[in-house]
């Protein structure tokens, strides 16, 4: 199986190879859109802060590859962020794939919510074995509010979308490589996904 972590200078790449290395698979890094448009299983990763990844991703062109892709694809943080609409940090669009617009949390908490925090309302085949209420990690201070697309929901200050999912698009705010065996299982099940 040939898994493809999208290289655009704004991701958290060597803790997810490891994550994957540790269930057995091997990804590869590329920026090269016919090798992502082949992969089986595309990894979209990303920290930092949405506009100026943006305007990474868009200097390699793979903004017009992305959300053509027909193979399963998974966001990660940021990365899901960037699938959405729109992001209000530094008020950047995104790919539009998922019908969402990313919003700070307000100064009612504490920003960025750096931590474990639970996830519920689990719906896809990504949350296959996963119990409601587990536990996952997360740093974050924007979020993409509860809409159609919501497969997970999380509680800080707000109800927000934990996981979205559209076809083959899916998108986890927190970090699986990061939060044990839980995220473990999750990646697995995204791995699996036929
Ligand atoms: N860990 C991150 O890169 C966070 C993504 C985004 N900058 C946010 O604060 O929500």
């Amino acid at each position: 199986m040939k898994i493809v972590i999208i290289d655009y200078g704004a991701g958290n790449i060597q803790s997810i190879m490891f994550a994957i290395k540790r269930l057995g698979y091997k990804a590869v890094l590329s920026n090269d859109a016919e090798e992502i448009k082949n992969a089986d299983k595309v990894i979209f990763p990303g920290v930092g802060e949405a506009s100026s990844a943006m305007a990474k991703l868009k200097a390699t062109g793979l903004d017009k590859v992305i959300p053509t892709l027909k193979q399963p694809v998974l966001g990660i943080c940021l990365g899901m962020q960037l699938m959405c609409h729109s992001s209000e940090e530094g008020s950047t669009e995104g790919l539009g794939i998922f019908d969402l617009d990313v919003v700070k949390f307000s100064n009612k908490v504490k920003v960025p919510q750096i931590g474990w925090n639970q996830i519920s309302n689990l719906k896809s085949e990504l949350f296959t074995n996963i119990a409601e209420k587990s536990y996952i990690y997360l740093v974050h201070s924007f979020y993409a509010p509860i809409g159609p697309e919501t497969i997970a929901s999380s509680e800080y200050e707000v109800n927000y979308s934990a996981a979205l999912q559209k076809g083959n698009f899916y998108g986890v705010q927190f970090h699986p490589e990061k939060s044990s065996d839980v995220g473990s299982e999750i990646l697995k099940n995204f791995l699996t996904l036929i």
